[in-house]
């Protein structure tokens, strides 16, 4: 399994990482600074508010309550009133702070979802070989959702430092000396904390591990379930997910356990600790003097203020965790430098009559593994090029280093006696139509399919491209004709009838040159014969560059090049290479004796 395949969760990110990490996305949060310092604001005044009400209402009860007679009713309403407005200050101010953080969140959110996305339309097909797409879903969507728990991480500890500020200065206007003996707790606090960071991380990094092994075990048996079940491995799945599922079970278990049984005792037991020294303080104080019902009224509910955030805050240590990852993952991706091949950068030539010419062209994928070598051919403008060849000999690669979806390492390709980085890239893309074998569909109609969102192809350019391949007669017999609806991935229409709508999408840009990738591999004879009718006529005027494997398809070619690992062993015409009595000889008189076995 390659490195970027691998679960991030099998290993810890190293501090220094997780610093950097934190850094650069607070610095991404930048833009909406205004927003979060709101918060931030809103929140001070929610903490002053909760270690003012305990010292107002500890007022009350020791100068009235505590005094035969001596609250009258104004006092009783002053005090309502007092009380009712912090309380409901407390919970506009409490509302305002989730709101604006929110609203924060989402915008920050929203954008490093678009700079995710794209960074991810600037790689190349290398990133994207080694990525599968379902995790690369995950890191869009997932990943920047799981970042609003990283900042609300912040936030509540922010919070939670504000709220033990604030009741550690309620307390001192109490007692001093009964503060500074509160001061005890606190590296007890601490240690808690970085205690139950550590071990409730370690179960949420193996929880979440198990997660990854459960998620691509899904991920397989949906992506293969034709294979599955025409092979009848429904038992095998189900066994392998029961075991991985179990381990899920077991990892989330212990989780759930450790929150349940340690979180909450555990943050209950410091809480019993400090009061316990609270009341032992006052005790021997009420000893010598009068301690007054208010000042322990006050201290028990700062100790609270202290201590129910500081349960949530550590609840949100998982969350954060997760968010730290996936920010981990998201700065990984917009830090990867796997791009697609650049152009020169006053790439400005066009093509105009479509002549290439392959110069000692030298390709690898890897950079380890050569798969082209020496590669040496032209096509005149006009032309037909065919490459054949057992599978694995690099007819496919040839192309991808034609359409600089990948980068070659040494040679020239020449297009037009241009080199290919000296024509911008929009020309390439244009003026070279590339027909796959499978094509790709997308959600929206027929024409749009043709016209690829283009909005200078008119609709009569869309339905002429249909009429010139031949797709015009089943458009036509279809409900809403060009605007028959396509789903993603084209489910509903048939190999060939895609392939014909591929046909008019590469046509319908009226291409200089045609790249043919075993454009009539999935189809039955007559839609074969059709499609053949229609290269044809697609060829005409064009340079082609074609793959075939049936090699009755590319016998009126002007030049065949017989690839064998990524060499041309053998070039020349059909009836050349017929002489040659050759590889190109061999697999002809094999697919012929195939053919008439048939
Ligand atoms: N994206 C890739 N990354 C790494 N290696 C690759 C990649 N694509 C192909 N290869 C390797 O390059 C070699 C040539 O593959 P290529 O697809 O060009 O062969 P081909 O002649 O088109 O085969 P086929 O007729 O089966 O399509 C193979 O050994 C293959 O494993």
């Amino acid at each position: 399994m390659s490195e970027k395949n691998s679960s991030v969760w099998a290993k810890s990110i190293p501090i220094k990482e997780q610093i950097r990490v934190i850094v650069t996305l607070v610095r991404m949060a930048k833009p909406f600074r205004k927003m979060f310092f709101g918060a931030l604001a809103i929140g001070a005044a929610f903490a002053l508010l909760q270690a003012a009400a305990p010292r107002i209402i500890a007022y009350y009860m020791t100068t009235y309550l505590q005094q035969r007679d001596s609250v009258t009713l104004q006092v009783m309403i002053s005090f309502a009133v007092l009380v009712a407005v912090i309380r409901v200050s407390q919970a506009v101010a409490d509302a305002l702070n989730a709101y604006y953080f929110t609203v924060a969140a989402e915008y920050a959110l929203e954008d490093i979802r678009v700079q995710v996305f794209r960074k991810l339309h600037t790689l190349g097909m290398r990133f994207f070989d080694q990525v599968p797409a379902g995790s690369l879903v995950t890191r869009v969507n997932n990943d920047t959702a799981s970042l609003a728990d990283f900042w609300r991480f912040f936030m509540q500890l922010t919070f939670v430092v504000m709220s033990m500020i604030g009741a550690y200065i309620g307390m001192l206007t109490v007692s001093v000396k009964a503060t500074l003996l509160m001061l005890i707790v606190v590296p007890f606090i601490v240690g808690s904390v970085i205690l139950y960071q550590r071990f409730s991380s370690s179960l949420f990094r193996h929880m979440r591990e198990r997660l990854s092994h459960l998620n691509a075990k899904i991920a397989e048996s949906i992506t293969g379930i034709d294979v599955i079940q025409e092979f009848y491995q429904e038992d095998r799945f189900k066994k392998s997910f029961a075991k991985v599922n179990g381990e899920y079970f077991n990892a989330r278990f212990r989780m759930v356990k450790a929150d349940a049984l340690l979180l909450e005792p555990m943050v209950d037991m410091l809480l019993g600790a400090a009061m316990v020294l609270v009341f032992w303080y006052f005790g021997v104080m009420s000893m010598s003097t009068v301690v007054s019902a208010g000042v322990i009224y006050a201290f028990t509910t700062y100790l609270n203020n202290i201590f129910s955030p500081l349960e949530s805050v550590m609840n949100l240590f998982s969350p954060f965790q997760e968010g730290l990852v996936s920010g981990y993952r998201i700065l990984g991706i917009l830090a990867d430098d796997t791009y697609a091949p650049a152009q020169n950068v006053d790439a400005k030539q066009d093509i105009t009559a479509g002549k290439i010419a392959f110069q000692h062209v030298d390709f690898s994928y890897d950079g380890q593994h050569q798969i082209l070598k020496d590669l040496n051919f032209t096509a005149n403008p006009g032309d037909t090029v065919a490459l054949v060849g057992h599978t694995g000999s690099g007819k496919s690669s040839t192309i991808n280093a034609l359409m600089r979806f990948y980068e070659f390492q040494s040679g020239n390709i020449l297009i037009d006696d241009h080199d290919i980085r000296d024509i911008a890239l929009k020309n390439i893309r244009q003026k070279m139509g590339l027909v796959l074998q499978d094509p790709f569909m997308f959600f929206g109609d027929i024409s749009s399919n043709i016209r690829m969102y283009d909005d200078t192809i008119t609709d009569e350019q869309v339905k002429a491209a249909a009429e010139f391949v031949g797709a015009d007669k089943f458009i036509s017999a279809l409900p809403g004709n060009y605007h028959a609806k396509v789903q993603e991935g084209g489910s509903g229409f048939s190999a060939g009838e895609k392939q014909l709508i591929s046909f008019a999408r590469a046509i319908v840009r009226d291409p200089k040159i045609l790249i043919l990738d075993e454009a009539t591999a999935n189809v039955d004879t007559e839609t074969e014969a059709l499609i053949q009718k229609s290269l044809l006529k697609m060829r005409q005027n064009r340079t082609t560059i074609a793959i075939a494997h049936r090699l009755s398809t590319i016998k009126d070619a002007d030049l065949i090049l017989v690839l064998d690992k990524g060499e041309v062993v053998e070039h020349g015409t059909h009836e050349e290479l017929l002489q040659l009595q050759g590889q190109y000889y061999d697999l002809y008189r094999l697919q012929g004796i195939t053919n008439d076995s048939n």
